[in-house]
């Protein structure tokens, strides 16, 4: 794996960044554990590297994992050697299931594999070399529909943003977690675009801080007013009136409407609804799993301790203290105001509303 140190990364003028790059049989993957101090890309061509590149969080985001993972069963079905089709599709899915245990929570990893077998499965009657090349364009057009989708999602849940508004954000579901333009804050950038004021409160999101090293980061590169507080803040903020609604992103959304997101979301979510502020939810279909009647059912990965006890290099706890590290926590239907999609937003009656909007899509 070779790094290209960039001193700047691709922006598309004021939509956010894009976090994953793709030319000539390479992905590049913008290093986002060195964010926001370094800009440094890093190449992949192996689908072994790009499973530890999500796991390690060089890519995280529910979205962008999901498309680097496309590419990542495309490097793997390249390097198979198979001249029959079903001793080709039996080695592929063991490549996307190598990938798939990269990170178990955010459902759109698996959809993005599921969806490349089930492309291959669909040409099986082709020559494998075919089945191959056709794989490439799968997983560039997964990537390619990733910003349209959230460009969608952003003109439906703008709508929604009042005229100023105060908005608190948690971690990043912005372009970096995504193809291009975000979920939570690609509602942001298009209300901003819808021409209102907008001023956002940054959540820092320990332990990872990807609020303070990534939304912060994203949103300062296209000059949207933001604020960055730690995560014990947002009660108290919220009980002076500072807030007026809160949007954050999603990993996997259950059948029911419970919303799997980056721990500390449930927190914020029960807050927002001791001070009457509406809680929305950003995300794709391709995150609703009716499969799962509700959110209990959903994996929470646990990180490593590490995470916690230091930052960087600076250790913050005792040797051998406990620690427990959920990088996820599940918030009730309950408790979120509406769900935005790209199909259109659900404000209730979330099991009937989700199936129509998963399948709408269809
Ligand atoms: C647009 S989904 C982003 C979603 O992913 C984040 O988790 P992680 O940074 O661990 O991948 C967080 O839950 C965000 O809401």
């Amino acid at each position: 794996m070779q790094t290209n140190i960039s001193n700047r990364c691709a922006t598309a003028g004021g939509t956010g960044i894009k976090p994953l790059r793709y030319a000539g049989g390479v992905l590049q993957m913008l290093d986002q554990r060195k964010l926001p101090t370094e800009e440094i890309w890093l190449d992949y061509r192996d689908y072994r590297e790009v499973a530890e590149g999500i796991q390690t969080m060089v890519v995280r985001g529910a979205p962008a994992i999901g498309c680097a993972a496309a590419f990542g069963a495309w490097f793997g079905a390249r390097d198979i050697e198979a001249e029959e089709t079903g001793d080709f599709l039996d080695r592929f899915a063991a490549v996307c299931d190598h990938l798939a245990a990269s990170r178990p929570t955010a459902v759109n990893l698996s959809w993005a594999l599921q969806r490349m077998q089930g492309f291959a499965r669909n040409h099986a009657d082709r020559p494998v070399e075919q089945i191959k090349i056709a794989l490439e364009y799968e997983a560039l057009a997964i990537l390619e529909e990733d910003e349209r989708i959230n460009r969608a999602m952003g003109r439906h849940g703008q709508e929604l943003i009042p005229d100023p508004a105060r908005i608190l954000t948690h971690c990043n579901a912005g372009a970096l977690a995504t193809g291009g333009y975000g979920t939570a804050l690609g509602v942001i950038r298009a209300a901003v675009a819808a021409g209102k004021q907008v001023a956002v409160l940054a959540d820092e999101t320990r332990p990872f801080l990807q609020g303070a090293r990534l939304t912060a980061w994203e949103l300062q590169r296209d000059g949207i007013d933001t604020t960055l507080i730690c995560d014990n803040m947002a009660g108290y903020l919220m009980s002076r009136g500072l807030i007026d609604c809160v949007i954050v992103g999603a990993d996997r959304i259950a059948a029911n409407g419970d919303v799997a997101n980056k721990i500390g979301t449930y927190t914020v979510a029960v807050l927002a609804r001791e001070h009457r502020i509406p809680f929305y939810v950003a995300a794709p279909v391709s995150t609703i799993d009716l499969s799962l009647a509700d959110g209990s059912l959903i994996p929470i990965e646990q990180r490593d301790r590490r995470e916690i006890t230091h930052i960087g290099d600076i250790q913050l706890a005792p040797d051998n203290i406990g620690v427990v590290n959920p990088a996820f926590d599940v918030t009730p239907a309950r408790l979120v105001t509406a769900i935005i999609t790209e199909h259109g937003i659900a404000t209730g009656n979330y099991p009937v509303r989700l199936a129509e909007l998963v399948n709408c899509g269809g």
